[in-house]
């Protein structure tokens, strides 16, 4: 592959799956930290297919859209299951965290204070079909899908990882997912990224609510 560069801002967000992924599978990638008054100013915006971050360079190769950058990460670096049908479930599960993703953004941007209590009610019921899942697969001792790591388990680690913030109980009834996020968090190349001052220091979310 060319030079990567992740162009986002200083929060995980949607950028810190792919940062998850890369610094698991030992690549090395310059972080583009674009903050509010750059972004203010729209010239970067315009340069944007959608309008919006993140944006990655893989070389001359320019991605938007968090999901895309993850799926073509994952062909570039044997990411996406060992045959067709496990493409497929990476594909449904990777889809499964965005919903949630999507519902955890707007509590957080749209209706934090109303609405936290009754979202963190609701959260095991939102997070038990990834038990589920991982019940189904090899006892739920490995990844998502299949044998090996794949791209959808950056996603869904980080999902989880914003929710354990959020409520930090929130697995208290899904043994299997509490057993994955330890396991997975405790990969040599993983373990040092999130003990990194870089990780530390950046916020969850763009507005500093988590
Ligand atoms: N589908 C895109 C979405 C990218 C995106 O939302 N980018 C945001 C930053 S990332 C993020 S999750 N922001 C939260 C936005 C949100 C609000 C309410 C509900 C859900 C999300 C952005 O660039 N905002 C600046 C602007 O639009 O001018 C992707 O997955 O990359």
């Amino acid at each position: 592959p060319g030079e990567y560069t992740l162009t986002y801002f200083p929060v995980r967000g949607r950028g810190e799956a792919i940062r998850m992924l890369l610094a698991d599978q030992g690549q090395e990638w310059i972080e583009d930290v674009v903050n509010g008054e750059i972004w203010q100013k729209g010239d970067l915006k315009q340069l944007c297919v959608f309008g919006q971050l993140p944006r990655f360079q893989d070389g001359n190769f320019i991605l938007h859209q968090s999901n895309a950058i993850l799926r073509h990460l994952a062909r570039n670096h044997g990411l996406y299951g060992q045959d067709a049908k496990e493409a497929a479930l990476l594909d449904m599960v990777n889809d499964g965290v965005e919903d949630l993703r999507l519902k955890y953004g707007h509590l957080i941007y749209q209706n934090y204070e109303s609405g936290k209590a009754a979202y963190i009610e609701a959260l095991p019921a939102e997070l038990r079909p990834f038990e589920k899942l991982l019940a189904q697969n090899d006892g739920g001792k490995g990844f998502i899908v299949g044998k090996q790591i794949a791209f959808a388990d950056y996603n869904l680690l980080d999902l989880l990882h914003v929710h354990l913030v959020l409520a930090p109980n929130c697995l208290a009834s899904l043994p299997l997912l509490a057993g994955y996020v330890q396991r997975l968090n405790a990969r040599p190349l993983l373990k040092d990224f999130l003990e990194s001052d870089a990780r530390k220091k950046r916020f969850i979310n763009g507005n500093g609510k988590q």
